[in-house]
Order: structure tokens, then sequence, then C-alpha cells
């Protein structure tokens, strides 16, 4: 069966918990266990039998770390990929419905949407087998998993019946308690589906004819009705109609929201690296570092023989790490250097930063609790009740990387255009590069 993806990979103003990370590349480009977020993501999708094609789609401008590591996806995955700029935010459905055509063309008779700010086993081939099983051909299936009560309240919740697992109440982000089923942010869809996204979109239009001031928000009334949520406004509808269904899975599953659940989600990748990808995990070898657990290196980083690493580490391309250094539940991101006999726990150490000898660089894990199986990570606030919420430390990158500073060049490839930076984005670009050229020069005692 001729199959489609979809990786919504969202833009600039989304992903604001996971600054100042996010201000340097983004998001969905953040490496997590040594690869970009969404390239676990697009790996899962090319493994699918009759994939024929993955869309990433979002409202960034194309630019030159994106259009590069689009080109590397498609060589490496053997898959054509593609980005999807919408023009402004459409919502999760608005996207889709805007880029149907792109979408179907090829005859494809089902496609995968996924958040891309997740992290999972992403069980694809077992939804399809699901739906086979349970649904009609043409029904919707809802990637599921178990949370706790409190924590269910921060995701979609959705009542299914127990034996057909057919959805019968869906409320998004519910006040009070509805349901221990969670949402994961991946759909199984037939292209049926952009009737009921179609629908919504013909509400939207004539609610602006009737109430045109609803319209002056945007520059443009059209664009407002083209701003569709899936979850709100049509999984709502949809429950309880025999149309959707939930796939529960028990496999690895977290939001990747605070620059904290990254290290967690990464944890959660290498785990599972020892099945698909062992050769990704260093090893201790004569005359290397001590490796303790699940540890990513890049294999340009250079590491001192005396160094402990581990467990859960991810070194990133042309880091230094000296003598006597310690790492532990980390992120070390490509260029920084970890000067002799530093100890770094808990931390994202940003790029091209330098850590001076001796220094002790701690966080405080923001792990979901280890006594409830269904604890997800907490990523909501940074302050709860006045006080600043305990969580890992960040270190900024000291410069910016040159693929945000200069045009993009390269012009051979579709996706390259100069970048183009608001002014609001160039102030605050600027704004810290000043922040943060100061920790990292603080940091270094030589
Ligand atoms: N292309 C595009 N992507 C978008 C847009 N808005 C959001 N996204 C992307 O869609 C995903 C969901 O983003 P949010 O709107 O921030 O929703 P959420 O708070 O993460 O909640 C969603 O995911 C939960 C699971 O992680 C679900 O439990 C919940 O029901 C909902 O689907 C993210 O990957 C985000 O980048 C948009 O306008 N356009």
């Amino acid at each position: 069966m001729p199959l489609k993806a979809v990786i919504l990979i969202g833009g600039p103003q989304k992903g604001t918990r996971f600054r100042p990370l996010s201000f340097e590349v983004p998001k969905p480009l953040f490496p997590v266990a040594g690869v970009p977020m969404v390239q676990h993501h697009i790996e899962a999708c090319a493994k699918v039998p009759g994939m024929k094609e993955i869309l990433l789609m979002g409202f960034y401008q194309p630019h030159e770390a994106l259009s590069r590591f689009l080109v590397s996806a498609q060589q490496e995955f053997k898959i054509p990929i593609r980005y999807l700029q919408e023009y402004a935010a459409l919502g999760t459905g608005g996207g889709i419905y805007h880029f149907r055509d792109q979408i179907l063309s090829g005859g494809a008779e089902a496609f995968f949407v996924l958040n891309a700010d997740v992290c999972s086993e992403f069980p694809l081939q077992e939804m399809l087998e699901f739906r086979q099983q349970h649904g009609d051909v043409h029904s919707f299936v809802i990637l599921g998993t178990t949370a706790n009560r409190t924590q269910a309240l921060n995701y979609g919740c959705i009542v299914a019946n127990a034996d057909t697992q057919e959805v019968q109440h869906y409320v998004e982000k519910p006040s009070t308690f509805v349901s221990e089923i969670i949402n994961c942010g991946i759909y199984l869809f037939t292209p049926a589906i952009f009737q009921h996204i179609g629908e919504v979109f013909q509400r939207n239009q004539q609610e602006l004819v009737l109430c045109p001031y609803l319209g002056e928000e945007s520059s443009n009334g059209w664009q407002r009705a083209e701003v569709i949520r899936l979850e709100q406004d049509v999984f709502t509808a949809l429950a309880g109609s025999g149309k959707l269904y939930v796939y529960k899975t028990d496999g690895f599953w977290s939001q990747i929201k605070s620059a904290g659940s990254a290290i967690y989600a990464s944890r959660l990748y290498l785990n599972q690296y020892s099945k698909s990808h062992p050769e990704r995990l260093a090893q201790n070898k004569p005359g290397g570092p001590i490796i303790r657990g699940n540890v990513y290196i890049h294999p340009t980083a250079s590491i001192d023989s005396t160094a402990v690493l581990g467990p859960n580490v991810s070194i990133g391309e042309g880091v230094t790490v000296g003598a006597g250094v310690r790492v532990r539940e980390s992120i070390v991101l490509h260029g920084a250097s970890l000067h002799d006999h530093t100890c770094v726990l808990n931390t994202i150490v940003g790029w091209d930063s330098t850590i001076g000898r001796w220094a002790r660089v701690e966080g405080t894990p923001s792990d979901p609790n280890p006594n409830d199986p269904y604890a997800k990570i907490d990523s909501e606030t940074l302050f709860r009740d006045g006080r600043l919420t305990p969580s890992i430390t960040i270190l900024g990158m000291s410069q910016l990387p040159p693929s945000y500073c200069s045009p993009a060049s390269g012009a051979d490839s579709p996706l390259v255009n100069p970048l183009v930076l608001s002014p609001q984005a160039a102030a605050s670009l600027s704004l810290l590069k000043s922040l943060f050229s100061t920790p990292s020069s603080f940091l270094t005692r030589s």
C-alpha cells in the first residue's frame, strides 16, 4: 500500500520552553542521542514497507541547516524527503489540509502524521496492523499511552471502548480528569480525513462571513479560516462516530518540550540503540575512555583515555574532553571543550562552549517519578508556587553558528533561501549573543 508521512515541525515561535537552545538551531534539529530530533522519526517512517515520501511541515524560513539535513537524510534513508513551508502557523490540522494535494500525490492510500517534539519507539507498523484488525479500512488511528491521573491533564485525553478501542470521547488538555489514556501525537489517517478537516474549514469561513470582525486579527480572513487544530476541531467531533480508534502502546514515549526533557529523551533513545543501533554506542576499549552504561560519541570527538563517561551521555562533533573529566546524564554539543578534571552532571553544554579545568557544572535531573510506571516528564513551568523549579543546567553557545549568521550558500539545493530575520528576531539574537558570550568565557579557567 503506498504510504506517506508528515512530520509537524512547527516554527520559530514554537519551542519557547526549549530556549536558549532553540535560538541556535531549530528545535527539530537539536541532537537527541547524537542525531537530530526528527531523524528518529524519519528513520522509523523510512522502515515502514510502502513508504513513498516523508514531508516535514512547518513555518520556519528554509535555511541552510534544514536544507543540509534534508539532503543528508535523503541519502542515508534512500527516500524522498521534502520540506513544505506554511505561509503562517496553520495549526496541527491546517497545514496538512493546505498541502493535501502534495500529501496525496502519487496515490497515497494512507499517511502518518507525527508531532516532531515527541520521542517514541514509533510503532507505525503495529498501527497499520491494528487498523486492519479493528477498524474498517477508512478508520483513523491515534497512538495512545497511559499517563497518571494528574499528568494526563497536560495532554489530549481519550476515552475508548474497552473491546473495540473505538474513541468515544476526546478532550484536549482537560481541566478535570477525563482519562488516563493520552494522545501521543502520532496518527494514521486515510485521505478521508480531509473531508472532516474540510468541514471545519468551511465552518470557519462561514463564521467569518457572519462575523467578519473575527478575521481582523490576521491580515487576511482566509488565513484565519485555514487555522485548524486536529485535536480540538477534528478529533473531538470524530469521537463516537465509529471512525476514530486508539492503538495503545506500552513502548517508551515522551514529549520533548523543555531542554531537560531532551536529556531524558536521549536516555530513552540510547537504551533503544542497544537493539537498533549497537554501533552507535561507545564501548570500553584498551586505551579509550571509561564508558559506563549507554554513551554516544561522535567519531570526530577527541576523548582523553582517563575520562569517565556515562551513563546517558552524548558527545557531539569535534568535542574535546580532557584528562580526568567526568560526564554523566548530559549532552555535550558540537565544538565544546571540557578541560582537564571538569565534572559535568545533568547538563547541556552548548555549542563551542569551554569549561575550564576543575570546574563542576551540575544541574538537577528533571526525570519522571521513577516510582510511578505511568509518570511522564514535567516540562510545564519554569516557576512553581513562586519558586524556580530545579532543572538541568544549560550553557548556551559562545557564538552564533555560521548557518544562522551568513546568507545561505549552495544555490543548487531547491530549499536553500537566504535567511530572512525579522527585526525582533535579529534583536533577540544579538541580545543572546551578548548574554551567552560572557558566561562561557567566565567558565574558562586555564
Ligand atoms: N507545521 C506546523 N506544526 C505545528 C503547528 N503548531 C504546532 N505544530 C507542531 O505540532 C506538534 C504539537 O504541538 P503543540 O500545538 O505544541 O501541541 P502539544 O502541546 O505538544 O500537544 C499535542 O501533543 C501531545 C503529545 O505530545 C498530545 O497529547 C496533545 O493532544 C497534542 O496533540 C509540535 O511538534 C509542533 O511543532 C503549526 O501551526 N504548523
